[in-house]
């Protein structure tokens, strides 16, 4: 019926806002179909969203890609990183899950990192010293705040472990999120027992941790997915190290990725542990590692930027002098998280447009201070900057990037690379092969290469300028000060 060359597989990104699936051809990488649905996330003081509505929007995004979602022979959930989701005797969600971007568990972040040692005991421990999108803070925010929902909690989860979880019936996870969780020794490759009793998690509410190439499980039959039983469930992994599969990276090659968060990171041989904190140091989803660094002010707050000043995302205007940093959520990178957004420089003649730059500027900013030093010493620093997610598919972004970064800018054809790495491993399941491996298979990074241009100094020095004079302003709340 599909016409295709192979097995068919599915990978699934079930990211911030949205939920995006593709059937693939595993022979040639080929979409035959694909669907998409959104998510909600709650605004104020928290970011939460409900589980239960990531996988109905499974259901719909499967449900668009119509009849070959019925032929695939194997899935693969990519998902949001970091979300703390928790679940009662009946496998229901205690509570909406708190997600990554959620800055409220930052004074747990700052207690725990002293608590057990400092910056550098963590980093060496779990690879990454915990800001408040880790887990381990949220289950410490949640054990202060909500006491009665641990007390109700009998297993605990990430994004992608619980929609995996609903195809199989069987709690597991992979190297990847589970680094991210703070809970997760990066040296042994197992949960640390002394982490999770002193915020007092029980390992037994935690997933088992799936090998890279171990299936984790089969559909089961007790719901209406347009799934064959029996189909097979590949371990999936965290929306960040499905798109590493997605692009086929060997070590070293360096991915600006533009969504709701922003990150900038590439695989590694070497286990990252990053005592400034800045990169997180993360295990990639097949045997390698994947420094990172990630802001949670990117696509959507430049684009809230634009809807104030009333203007199109595109609308952008050359020779602004004024400095934006965006940190409407609060800040990860840097590590800012009670800051809100800062405007300096505004004259008379400002433009609408040149403010939108100063937005773009601002974001691409954070990011690009963090690259150096996701990149370990084996890095080509010349390589072109893969330019993916949504945000890749602007010609703002594309041009900021280029100009503020001074290296050549590598965008991919293929859209949904993270959804692409989910496929391709679930591919690697059914044909035995390293799933980067069929990714470069199937040439998904494939794209046009935009040329060097001189880089920006003047812009990178004034943004820096204003983060350091700023930074009093930008450690405080605004609305308790
Ligand atoms: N053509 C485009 N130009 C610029 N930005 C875009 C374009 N299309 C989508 N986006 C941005 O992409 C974002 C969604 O990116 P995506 O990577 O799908 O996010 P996430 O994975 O975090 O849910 C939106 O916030 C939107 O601003
Ligand atoms: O927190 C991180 C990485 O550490 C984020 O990258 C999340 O994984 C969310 O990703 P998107 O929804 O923006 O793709």
């Amino acid at each position: 019926m599909s016409e295709a060359e192979g097995p068919l597989v599915v990978g699934v990104d079930s990211s911030t806002q949205s939920t995006k699936a593709l059937v693939v051809d595993a022979a040639t990488g080929r979409v035959v179909a694909s669907g998409q649905a959104p998510h909600t996330v709650s605004s104020g003081a928290g970011r939460e969203s409900d589980p239960r509505q990531w996988w109905d929007a499974l259901c719909e995004a499967l449900r668009q890609c119509g009849e070959a979602a019925h032929e695939a022979a194997a899935v693969s959930i990519g998902g949001q990183q970091h979300g703390l989701v928790t679940l009662d005797e009946r496998g229901e969600p205690v509570r909406p899950a708190l997600l990554w971007n959620d800055v409220r568990s930052a004074p747990q972040a700052r207690r725990l990192t002293e608590e057990l040692g400092g910056a550098k005991v963590w980093a060496e421990r779990t690879g990454s010293v915990p800001a408040a999108s880790f887990t381990v803070t949220k289950w410490a925010w949640l054990t202060e705040h909500e006491p009665e929902a641990v007390r109700a909690t009998r297993a605990v989860r990430l994004p992608h472990d619980y929609l995996t979880e609903r195809l199989t019936g069987q709690g597991t996870t992979d190297r990847g999120d589970a680094s991210g969780t703070g809970w997760w020794a990066s040296g042994a490759e197992a949960y640390d027992e002394e982490i999770l009793a002193h915020v007092g998690l029980d390992p037994a509410l935690l997933p088992r941790v799936v090998r890279p190439g171990e299936v984790a499980g089969t559909v089961r039959d007790s719901h209406d997915l347009p799934f064959s039983r029996g189909t097979l469930v590949a371990p999936g992994t965290g929306d960040n190290a499905a798109a590493a599969l997605g692009l086929g990276l060997r070590p070293g090659m360096p991915v600006m990725s533009l969504g709701t968060s922003g990150t900038v990171y590439a695989v590694s041989r070497r286990r990252p542990a990053d005592p400034t904190g800045t990169v997180a140091g993360f295990a990639d989803a097949r045997g390698d590692w994947l420094p990172l660094a990630c802001t949670l002010n990117c696509t959507l707050a430049v684009d809230r930027v634009a809807t104030l000043l009333g203007v199109d995302r595109e609308a952008v205007e050359p020779g602004t002098t004024v400095t934006l940093l965006p940190y409407l959520d609060g800040e990860r990178t840097p590590n800012l998280p009670n800051a809100s957004g800062l405007l300096h420089g505004l004259r008379h003649d400002t433009t609408p447009g040149q403010l939108l730059q100063a937005a773009y500027d601002g974001a691409v900013h954070s990011l690009l201070g963090a690259l150096d030093l996701v990149l370990d010493a084996d890095a080509d620093r010349s390589a072109p900057l893969l330019l993916i997610g949504g945000g890749a598919r602007g010609t703002a972004w594309q041009q900021t990037v280029r100009r503020l970064s001074g290296r050549p800018v590598q965008v991919p054809g293929a859209k949904e690379l993270v959804a692409l790495g989910a496929a391709a491993q679930a591919a690697g399941l059914l044909t035995g092969e390293d799933p980067a491996a069929v990714a470069r298979r199937w040439n998904t990074a494939a794209g046009p290469v935009l040329d060097a241009v001189e880089r920006d100094e003047e812009a990178l020095t004034r943004i820096a300028g204003v983060l350091s004079d700023a930074a009093p302003l930008l450690d405080r709340r605004a609305d308790t000060s």
